[in-house]
């Protein structure tokens, strides 16, 4: 990372401190240290550099140029590929494979077209370990939990319609359902509001924000909306071109939890045009 361009230093990594049994609980959560990632051995890197710690519960917005890297930041901290050079350590353990505590929704929902709400949203704990081997004996838990989650979003009564009976964006509710369906420690969303309406995409947000400040996940959201980043975020980092690199931190000044009405003050506006400066000089570079 470029010091110059750094909007907000990261915070020291402060040490371990104990919990109430005495163990050593992780001050940090997601922890990139100088990571690079090469696809296929190529010589040259689709990141380079990434060092980003987050605290356990915080939600992070990563934006950057399209091909920027945003997606393979993504791969790294799930574990889905391993980094060319450097360390990735989530939760206080290395990555060395697919991590597990982890839920994910994309910009497309994906829910299977024969498989009911419910069906859908319940899908991980039939084909994941280890909840598939306690599939049946816990079956009237996991329903529970699942329209408990449906309800949490609006979709109260929907529980037993189709894919194709869902609008778009009750779809994507759905679909973050199934991503928090094991109570994952964090959730991955990479452009999940892209293909909705303007309406709709701020409905989620809300739909999102409560559900975070409820569970207090760890999230990382990969989005081109800087409003999204700047409403949903603790702290936002700007990437550049290829290589991607990290090239700003921010931390958002605005109190948690927003409303849509933060939108329309001052501070937020400042904000967004702080993070379209970013951009607009990593594009022209
Ligand atoms: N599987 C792959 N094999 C080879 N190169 C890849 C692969 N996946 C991504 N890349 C390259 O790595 C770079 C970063 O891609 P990535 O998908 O992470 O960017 P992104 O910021 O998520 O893009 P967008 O905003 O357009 O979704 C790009 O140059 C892309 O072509």
């Amino acid at each position: 990372m470029s010091a110059g361009a750094v909007i907000n230093a990261p915070a020291d990594s402060p040490a371990a401190t104990p919990d109430f049994a005495g163990n050593a609980t992780s001050t940090t959560f997601v922890d990139f240290n100088q990571v690079y990632l090469a696809y296929d051995n190529s010589d040259a890197f689709a990141v380079e550099d990434i060092t980003l710690q987050t605290r356990p519960g915080e939600f992070i917005a990563i934006v950057g140029p399209s091909g920027c890297g945003k997606s393979t930041f993504m791969k790294l901290a799930t574990g889905l590929k391993a980094p060319t050079r450097g360390t990735v350590r989530i939760d206080g353990q290395a990555v060395t494979g697919p991590l597990k505590i982890v839920g994910m929704a994309f910009q497309a929902p994906t829910l299977l077209p024969w498989r009911t709400t419910l069906e859908n949203v319940l899908l991980p704990l039939e084909i994941v370990e280890p909840y598939r081997n306690t599939w049946k004996k816990d079956r009237a838990k996991y329903v529970e939990r699942a329209l408990a989650l449906l309800k949490t979003v609006g979709l109260e009564g929907y529980a037993d319609k189709y894919p194709w009976e869902l609008s778009g964006g009750m779809q994507q509710r759905a679909s973050i359902c199934r991503a928090l369906i094991h109570e994952p420690k964090m959730l991955l969303l990479d452009e999940p509001f892209g293909a909705l309406d303007a309406f709709t995409r701020e409905e989620l947000w809300c739909v999102l924000r409560d559900l975070w400040t409820e569970r207090k996940f760890n999230v990382i959201l990969v989005t081109h909306d800087l409003r999204e980043a700047a409403f949903l975020a603790d702290t936002i980092y700007v990437m550049s071109k290829r290589p991607g690199r990290i090239v700003a931190r921010r931390e958002n000044p605005l109190p948690q939890p927003r409303d849509l009405d933060t939108t329309y003050t001052e501070p937020f506006s400042a904000l967004v045009h702080e993070l379209r400066e970013h951009i607009g000089r990593v594009r022209s570079t």
